[in-house]
């Protein structure tokens, strides 16, 4: 059996969908992994031979402030879910993040890459990344700019606040893959298929800025809109975020043969399925 822990969450909730097989799915309610007993009770329970771990503290902002509680999910929550899958002989795969990088590197990083994360979500994920391994068992997914039915992201923040203004200031100095969690949860399930171990890059292919990110969404959704350049610095942000984190992915593609479609193509295919579940 596969347990999904994190799995109301908007990655879970398609990695429910996507994943095949026996397929159980336990969230805050079920499981606190920030309580070892917790997660020692639930995992001898269901006994899972794989357990992805989509559970996290996302709010990157957030984390500056409750530094406490971003260690203590991403970070030791990790370690607790990898003493135990170790114990039971599972594998554990770990969900992470392009925030592990600084992004001062100007090119795509690849999954050697030196690691230093500038924010405390970075830092906190980086922690949980360190507690994976301690079960060798372990697979880590660095993915980043996701977005998906169900939760809090930034296409569906742009098409609500096209519903208030005429006219919208984006950075348009970050630059990274927008990723559909639906390609990510399909290359999660190639990389266990294939009996992957160890760290990988999933995201969308190609790369752009939140700025050519917002002026796609709005013309792939047929919404006038005047979407105006932004700096970093000018929109201040608590949480300092690289500015360059594509991420290679050229090992996944190598290991699995997949290639994640274009993250314009995955784009339209989430509007499709909006459209389809009755969203506007
Ligand atoms: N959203 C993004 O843009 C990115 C997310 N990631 C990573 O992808 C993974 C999935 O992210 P999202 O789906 O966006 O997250 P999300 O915030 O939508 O869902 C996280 C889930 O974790 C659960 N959770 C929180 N604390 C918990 C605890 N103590 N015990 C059990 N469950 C708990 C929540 O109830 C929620 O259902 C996370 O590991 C995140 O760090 C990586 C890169 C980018």
């Amino acid at each position: 059996m596969i347990l999904v822990v994190g799995a109301k969450g908007m990655l879970g909730q398609d990695l429910m969908r996507v994943l095949p097989g026996d397929v159980r799915g336990v969230d805050i309610g079920e499981i606190d992994i920030t309580s070892a007993e917790s997660v020692r009770r639930v995992l001898l329970t269901l006994k899972p031979r794989v357990v992805v771990n989509a559970a996290a503290y996302t709010d990157v902002d957030g984390c500056e402030t409750n530094v406490e509680l971003a260690m203590a999910v991403n970070g030791e929550g990790v370690g607790h879910l990898a003493a135990v899958t170790k114990e039971l002989g599972a594998l554990l795969v770990q969900v992470s993040t392009d925030y592990v990088f600084d992004g001062g590197k100007g090119s795509a990083c690849g999954e050697d890459d030196p690691v230093n994360p500038l924010s405390v979500y970075g830092r906190s994920k980086l922690l949980g990344e360190e507690n994976a391994r301690t079960n060798p068992d372990h697979l880590i997914v660095r993915t980043q700019w996701l977005y998906g039915l169900g939760g809090k992201n930034f296409v569906e923040t742009m098409l609500r606040l096209a519903k208030e203004r005429k006219e919208l200031a984006v950075v348009d100095d970050q630059i990274g893959s927008p990723t559909w969690t639906v390609d990510l949860a399909l290359a999660i399930n190639e990389l266990i298929d294939n009996n992957c171990r160890g760290t990988y890059h999933a995201a969308n292919s190609g790369f752009c800025s939140w700025f050519d990110f917002a002026e796609a969404i709005f013309a792939e959704a047929g919404i006038p809109m005047t979407v105006r350049p932004q700096t970093t610095e000018e929109l201040g942000r608590p949480a300092p975020r690289p500015l360059y984190s594509v991420l290679d992915c050229g090992k996944l593609t190598r290991d699995t043969g997949l290639v994640l479609e274009q993250w314009r193509e995955a784009l339209k295919s989430y509007l499709a399925k909006r459209r389809e579940a009755g969203m506007n």
